[in-house]
């Protein structure tokens, strides 16, 4: 076989690497000279002649130019289905990388996958992303129960400093939950849809324990968790209180009534702080445009319950279908959310003796400064605009929160007990 018809039976055997035919032809010295004219023709340069030949040679031309039509073809007839799963496939890692990215960046992204609305054919919608502060808390906890049972993700932001971890115990390892020991007066990032800040001590012997901690969570806190919410562009629910009213000189109060508070007293770190969170959450929702939601919690009790907290008790942690409905529902609120029931200290009294002890002593002292006299919710609001209101009396309830504080305390005692044991028995 001569050189030349080497290279002619290379071209034709490896058409897939000419460049490396030439290279092999260059190196055995047999490049065809570029200065002879074929046939007396302008002549082609080699860089053009070369993929010519390539692309004419075996009918590729034709085979490439049927594989576009056909291509075509596909694309025109599916597509919604294509284009629909291909933007799932964006959301889906715009939604990773967002959680997983800090910065400004973050924030577009997380705009994006929120705003996408269609949701992709063949795909379930997904749960929301809610960060719940003071989710390790009494009404917190049930709260996150309520989202985990409902399918969100839910983010607790807790310091622990009333809350405790075995309130969200029951939901570690599931991959929709997570929870950060961090306090709100610091800033935190986080890629959410809806945020329920309730983050702050709730009961007097809490939030009297440290009054500028108190206020700083509350004013500071509040103000970062509303930051977090204008970066991210999420839904925010702030759970303020019924001590807003102070000590209220209108009964029952409606969420109308200014109130009359001390700002100087014992109790103002908290009551002021709460009216305070109000006024941030407002001016939020005026100056930046941001989806907000207030509600007024007026005395909760329930199982969770810190054992120590000592606030008067009227209403059932029911409370917390009121949030899911305000948060979800139009309305910005200020909303009561709590139980008109009303009664005496000595009817409540006589309550606790008949349910838990017939024999506890019932002592009379005198009231702390600043407690309020008398508090009643008007609950028209709650009921007319998010058809809520609470469900369940004292006298079915308190038994509830009974057990539970039974097994913690007896359960507890009885754990020391057998360890004391198992200690001697070595
Ligand atoms: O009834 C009300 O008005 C109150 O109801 C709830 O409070 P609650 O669940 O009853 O009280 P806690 O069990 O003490 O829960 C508060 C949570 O906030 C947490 N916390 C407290 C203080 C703080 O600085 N940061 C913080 O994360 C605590 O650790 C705890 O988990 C809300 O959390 C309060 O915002 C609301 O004012």
């Amino acid at each position: 076989m001569t050189p030349s018809s080497e290279l002619i039976h290379r071209g034709g055997g490896h058409d897939a690497h000419p460049a490396a035919d030439e290279a092999a032809a260059a190196t055995a010295g047999h490049y065809p000279s570029p200065n002879k004219p074929p046939h007396g023709k302008a002549p082609l340069p080699p860089w053009l002649a070369r993929p010519l030949r390539y692309v004419a040679g075996e009918q590729r031309l034709l085979f490439t130019l049927l594989g576009m039509a056909l291509a075509s073809l596909v694309f025109l007839l599916a597509p919604s289905s294509s284009s629909s799963s291909s933007s799932a496939a964006s959301v889906a890692a715009v939604g990773l990388a967002a959680r997983h990215s800090g910065g400004s960046s973050s924030v577009s992204m997380g705009a994006v996958a929120r705003h996408q609305g269609r949701v992709p054919l063949g795909l379930k919608r997904k749960g929301l992303r809610v960060v719940v502060t003071g989710g390790a808390g009494f009404v917190g906890s049930h709260l996150v129960d309520r989202l985990m049972e409902r399918g969100d993700s839910v983010i607790v932001v807790d310091n622990l400093f009333t809350g405790r971890k075995e309130n969200v115990l029951h939901h570690a390892g599931n991959p929709r939950f997570e929870m950060i020991r961090h306090d709100v007066v610091e800033p935190i990032l986080l890629e959410v849809d809806q945020i329920y800040h309730l983050a702050c001590p709730a009961s007097p012997v809490h939030y009297k324990h440290n009054p500028v901690k108190t206020i700083k969570t509350n004013v500071v806190g509040t103000l970062n968790m509303l930051g977090l919410a204008k970066r991210v562009g999420a839904r925010f629910l702030l759970t303020s209180t019924s001590e807003v009213y102070g000590d209220p000189l209108q009964h029952p109060q409606v969420e109308t009534y200014w109130g009359n508070v001390n700002p100087i007293g014992v109790r103002s770190c908290y009551d002021e702080g709460k009216r305070t969170a109000e006024t941030l959450t407002m001016d939020y929702h005026r100056g930046a445009n941001l989806e907000v939601r207030i509600a007024r919690i007026f005395n909760t009790y329930g199982p969770r319950m810190c054992i120590d907290d000592g606030r008067v008790v009227s209403n059932f942690v029911a409370q917390v279908e009121g949030l899911m409905k305000l948060m979800e529902g139009d309305h910005v609120g200020p909303f009561n959310l709590g139980n008109p029931g009303e009664f005496t200290m000595l009817e409540l009294a006589k309550v606790v003796q008949d349910t838990i002890d017939p024999n506890a002593r019932i002592e009379f002292r005198p009231n702390t400064a600043d407690d309020p006299h008398k508090r009643k919710p008007d609950i028209t609001r709650a009921k007319d605009m998010l058809g809520w209101e609470p469900k369940i009396s004292l006298r079915k309830g308190l038994p509830l929160m009974v057990q539970d504080f039974r097994n913690r305390i007896f359960g507890d005692q009885q754990q020391q007990h057998n360890s004391k044991e198992d200690a001697g028995d070595h």
